[in-house]
């Protein structure tokens, strides 16, 4: 069973006994969110990301949610890609292709993936341009309060230096406000060159979603959730930015993650 509880500030927390409950739990809630936005405007806007996230994703290609889930309806964005060739092994697009979009019926068509043919920099204009063509034919939702998409769902994993999306921690790109994608060619993570959502996108999303497992994340976890004094290194720890203005935050994580949450140490 997972221990849940809702910090009043930082969104809802779950963490779970090991990863196959977590894994459950994750595609009970996508299957949920998918369905909920159908019902409310006809489609699914899912964003995905890399890492390990995809494999935790794996049991939407089981029953019952290969047969429950109305495939047909996802429209499918990442919120950051390394610019690579999409057959390439350090492709986000390949990694969920090859594991999870081939093996269910979501149309090729609305799935959005990079220009993997030009520079970082043109990938991500033209990655945004194609996000508010699609803003304005209102496949996508705006935002009410700013001028950002409003995805249904955004799904990131965070590393252990408290990265999500490609938004590394003191990085320039998480300063950027007015553009919805960025790009950087100095990652502090290989392959150098990505592209990212910025915060505001992540910001104005309805549901957004972390996933951290294992002991490495949880230094990340008590900074990126827990009321602390922060010393100056952690005033841009990327997690902590992530606050949806008008949206749902929940964290997914493992007991070896939250291990170091002030909820444990207070309680021990
Ligand atoms: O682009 C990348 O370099 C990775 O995709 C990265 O951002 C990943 O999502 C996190 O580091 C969490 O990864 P794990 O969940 O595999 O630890």
């Amino acid at each position: 069973m997972a221990l849940t509880w809702t910090h009043k500030d930082r969104g809802e927390i779950r963490v779970h006994e090991n990863l196959e409950e977590l894994s459950i739990d994750l595609v009970d809630y996508i299957a949920e969110i998918s369905e909920a936005s159908i019902k409310e405007h006809g489609a699914f806007c899912i964003v995905l990301s890399g890492g390990s996230l995809i494999s935790f994703m794996g049991k939407l290609i089981e029953p019952p949610y290969d047969k429950i889930v109305d495939w047909a309806k996802w429209y499918v964005f990442w919120a950051d890609e390394r610019v690579v060739a999409k057959n390439h092994d350090d492709s986000n697009y390949k990694l969920a292709k090859d594991n999870l979009l081939s093996k269910v019926n979501v149309f090729p068509r609305h799935i959005c993936s990079i220009n993997d043919t030009v520079s970082a920099e043109e990938a991500a204009t033209e990655y945004e341009f194609a996000i508010r063509q699609m803003v304005r034919s209102r496949t996508v939702a705006a935002s009410d309060n700013s001028d950002s998409p409003r995805f249904d769902l955004i799904l990131l994993g965070m590393g252990s230096d408290g990265h999500v999306a490609s938004l590394f921690p003191n990085h320039p790109a998480l300063e950027v406000k007015d553009d919805w994608v960025t790009f950087l060619t100095d990652s502090h993570k290989p392959p150098p060159e990505r592209i990212t959502f910025t915060l505001p996108v992540i910001n104005s999303a309805a549901n957004v979603v972390v996933v951290a497992t294992g002991e490495s994340k949880a230094n990340a976890i008590h900074l990126a959730i827990d009321d602390l004094p922060l010393p100056d290194s952690s005033l841009s720890l990327s997690a902590r930015l992530v606050h949806p203005s008008n949206g749902n935050l929940i964290w997914f994580m493992d007991k070896q993650a939250g291990s170091k949450l002030d909820r444990f140490k207070f309680s021990e």
